[in-house]
């Protein structure tokens, strides 16, 4: 598969957006408190992400690693600190169209009842467009899944399968930010590398992604920059 190149430059094109990143993160904390439990995952977190980056979450299990994308999402909001989105407040964005560029591929697949192809063509049927069946074999193609799966109901297939349909659906969208939490954690090691070289030319082709994962072996064949969350704090290394 062929992805339309989006930009000529990577750089070069942040900076014609106005912002010199396409997301900032600005001193932002988050906690919970509940009557048994206090955690603060994120204390005073300070990023930026320049369009076209690769970028690799990693970090112990409970440190703010999905929270971080809930946050990126407005599906909650920081205690304190700020999040721009070319350059602009996330809370100034409409959070419907906000998801939209920067899309929150979940960990657990979020997908309704009825076909492969109900679920596949929801985001274009919001657009008030249809999709053709090749553009949905394609994107089947794209996620290792075979062509007749179409017509299979969600309630049939496998955790590894929803996973690869939830994936193909966010791919449909073509946002400009891919948030990915762990998308290969319920798959075999060759459909994982096959969703790898599929995200990378997705990415190749100008588009920016955040990918969480607990594999040092994917952190080392995915990104060219690593942010390790630890004790709230976020370490950024560029990977050789
Ligand atoms: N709604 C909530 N209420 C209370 N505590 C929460 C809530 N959501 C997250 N937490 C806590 O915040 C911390 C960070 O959670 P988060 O899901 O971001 O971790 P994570 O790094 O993504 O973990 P994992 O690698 O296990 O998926 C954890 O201690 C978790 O218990």
């Amino acid at each position: 598969m062929k992805y339309e190149k989006r930009y000529d430059t990577q750089r070069g094109d942040s900076h014609a957006m106005g912002s010199e990143f396409i997301l900032e993160l600005q001193c932002i904390s988050k906690s919970y408190r509940t009557p048994h439990h206090r955690s603060t995952p994120l204390k005073n977190v300070t990023a930026n992400v320049a369009n076209g980056d690769f970028i690799i979450i990693t970090g112990p299990s409970g440190t703010g690693k999905s929270t971080l994308f809930r946050l990126l999402t407005r599906l909650e909001e920081p205690d304190e600190g700020q999040i721009l989105y070319l350059g602009k407040p996330l809370f100034e964005w409409h959070p419907p169209e906000l998801r939209q560029k920067l899309h929150y591929v979940f960990q657990a697949p979020v997908l309704f009842p009825g076909t492969v192809a109900d679920n596949l063509s929801y985001s274009a049927r919001l657009k008030g467009n249809t999709l053709q069946t090749e553009e949905m074999e394609d994107l089947l193609r794209r996620v290792a899944l075979p062509q007749n799966y179409i017509s299979r109901r969600i309630e049939e297939l496998s955790g590894g399968e929803k996973q690869r349909v939830n994936i193909a659906r966010s791919l449909s969208l073509a946002p400009d930010v891919l948030l990915l939490d762990e998308p290969t954690s319920a798959l075999d090691e060759k459909s994982a590398k096959h969703i790898e070289s599929e995200i990378k030319a997705y990415h190749e082709a100008g588009h920016t992604v955040l990918w969480i994962t607990h594999s040092p072996e994917q952190a080392k064949r995915l990104g060219s920059i690593l942010w390790r969350l630890k004790d709230g704090l976020l370490e950024t290394e560029l990977v050789p």
